[in-house]
C-alpha cells in the first residue's frame, strides 16, 4: 500500500484481501444477476473489487447508524430513519451506472430487510426544450445544464425522510428527460446517487450535493479508454435503435454507420471530453474511494482517502 498525500494507493491484490469474513461470498445466482446486468462485467472484478467495496460501505453504514443514534440521544428527540447516501461520480460512459446497479445488487443481498434504491442525476438535466430555450443544448452535461436546486431539494426531502419523493427520469433512447415519468424514492435505508456532477461545487449553491453523501466513489480511467467505451455504448444504442423510429438515434442507425461514428466522436471531443477535463476530473480528489480502471473496465488500483 502506497501512502500518498491524502490517499492510500492500494493495488488490486491488496484490496481483494480486505474482504473480511462475516459475509458469505457471492452465490452463483448473484453472479448470474451481475452478469445479466451487464454481460461484459468481469466476475473476477465483482469478487475482488466490489465485494471489499461493499464491505467498506458496510463499515461506514454501521458507523453512520451509531452516530445517528447518539445524535438523537443527545437531542432527546425520537429517532427517525435518515437514509445513508452513497455518491458515485466520474466521466460520461466510464461505468457509473453499471457500478451503481452492481452495488445495489450487492447491498440488497447484504441487507435483505433493508430498502436499497438507486437514482441517476441525468433526470435532473433540464429537458431539451428548456436547454434550447436557454441556448445551451450543446452544453448538455455541463454544470449549467442541470437543475441543481431541484436535485438539492430532492436530496433534502430524502434525507428528511419525507415519504415518497419523485426523481425525474432520463432516457438515452430519446436523448431527453422523460415527461411525467419518475422513480419513486420511498424511505430507503440506503440510496445510491450516481452522476457526473455529484461532487461538483457550483459557485451559486449554498449547499452541495456531496454534503448529503455518507460515502463517495469516483470511477476513473484514462480519457482515451473512456472514449472507446463511449463509442462502444453508442454502437449498442445504434444496434437497438434501427427498429424504432421514435428513438433519437434512429436516423443514425439507418444511415451511414461511418458517418454516425464520426458524429459520435465529434460529440465526445467537443462536449464530453472537455466536460471531463474542466468540470469532472477536478472533483476526483473529493471522493472517499477512487476505482481506477484499465482496459476492458478491469480495475488495477483503488485509492482510499485518508482524511
Ligand atoms: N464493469 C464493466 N465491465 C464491462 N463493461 C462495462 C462495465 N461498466 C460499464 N461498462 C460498459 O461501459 C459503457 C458505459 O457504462 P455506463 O455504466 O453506461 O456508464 P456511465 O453511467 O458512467 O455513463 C456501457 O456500454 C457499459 O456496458
Ligand atoms: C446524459 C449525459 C449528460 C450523462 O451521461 P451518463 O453519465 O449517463 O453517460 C450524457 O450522456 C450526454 O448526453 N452528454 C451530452 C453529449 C453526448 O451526447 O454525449
Amino acid at each position: 500500500m502506497q501512502d500518498e498525500m491524502n490517499y492510500y494507493r492500494i493495488s488490486r491484490d491488496e484490496w481483494r484481501r480486505f474482504y473480511r469474513n462475516g459475509m458469505a461470498p457471492l452465490t452463483q445466482a448473484e453472479l448470474d444477476q451481475a452478469k445479466s446486468l451487464n454481460d461484459q462485467i468481469s466476475l473476477e472484478d465483482v469478487r475482488e473489487i466490489y465485494l471489499p467495496l461493499r464491505h467498506l460501505i458496510h463499515v461506514y453504514y454501521d458507523q453512520y447508524q451509531a452516530q445517528q443514534h447518539d445524535r438523537t440521544n443527545f437531542l432527546r428527540v425520537r429517532a427517525h430513519k435518515t437514509p445513508f447516501i452513497v455518491g458515485i461520480a466520474g466521466s460520461v460512459a466510464v461505468g457509473k451506472s453499471t457500478t451503481a446497479r452492481l452495488l445495489e445488487i450487492l447491498l440488497t443481498r447484504a441487507y435483505p430487510t433493508k430498502r436499497i434504491q438507486n437514482i441517476t442525476t441525468d433526470g435532473f438535466l433540464y429537458p431539451n426544450a428548456e436547454l434550447k430555450q436557454r441556448k445551451i443544448l450543446e452544453r448538455k452535461g455541463f454544470p449549467e445544464s442541470y437543475d441543481m436546486q431541484r436535485l438539492i431539494n430532492f436530496l433534502t426531502d430524502v434525507k428528511n425522510n419525507k415519504g415518497p419523493v419523485k426523481a425525474p427520469k432520463y432516457s438515452h433512447q430519446i436523448y431527453d428527460v422523460i415527461p411525467n415519468e419518475y422513480d419513486v424514492i420511498d424511505s430507503p435505508d440506503i440510496l445510491i446517487v450516481e452522476g457526473i456532477n455529484v461532487l461538483q461545487l457550483p459557485s451559486n449553491q449554498l449547499v452541495y450535493v456531496s454534503d448529503f453523501f455518507d460515502i463517495s466513489v469516483y470511477v476513473d480511467a484514462e480519457p482515451n479508454l473512456i472514449e472507446k467505451w463511449y463509442l462502444d455504448r453508442f454502437k449498442v444504442l445504434l444496434d437497438t435503435a434501427f427498429t424504432d423510429p421514435t428513438n433519437y438515434y434512429y436516423s443514425y442507425a439507418v444511415g451511414d454507420r461511418a458517418a454516425a461514428l464520426k458524429m459520435a466522436r465529434h460529440v465526445w471531443e467537443t462536449n464530453d471530453l472537455p466536460n471531463l477535463k474542466e468540470y469532472i476530473l477536478p472533483t476526483r480528489n473529493r471522493a472517499d474511494v477512487i476505482l481506477h480502471k484499465t482496459n476492458n473496465h478491469k480495475i488495477d488500483h483503488v485509492y482510499f482517502r485518508k482524511f
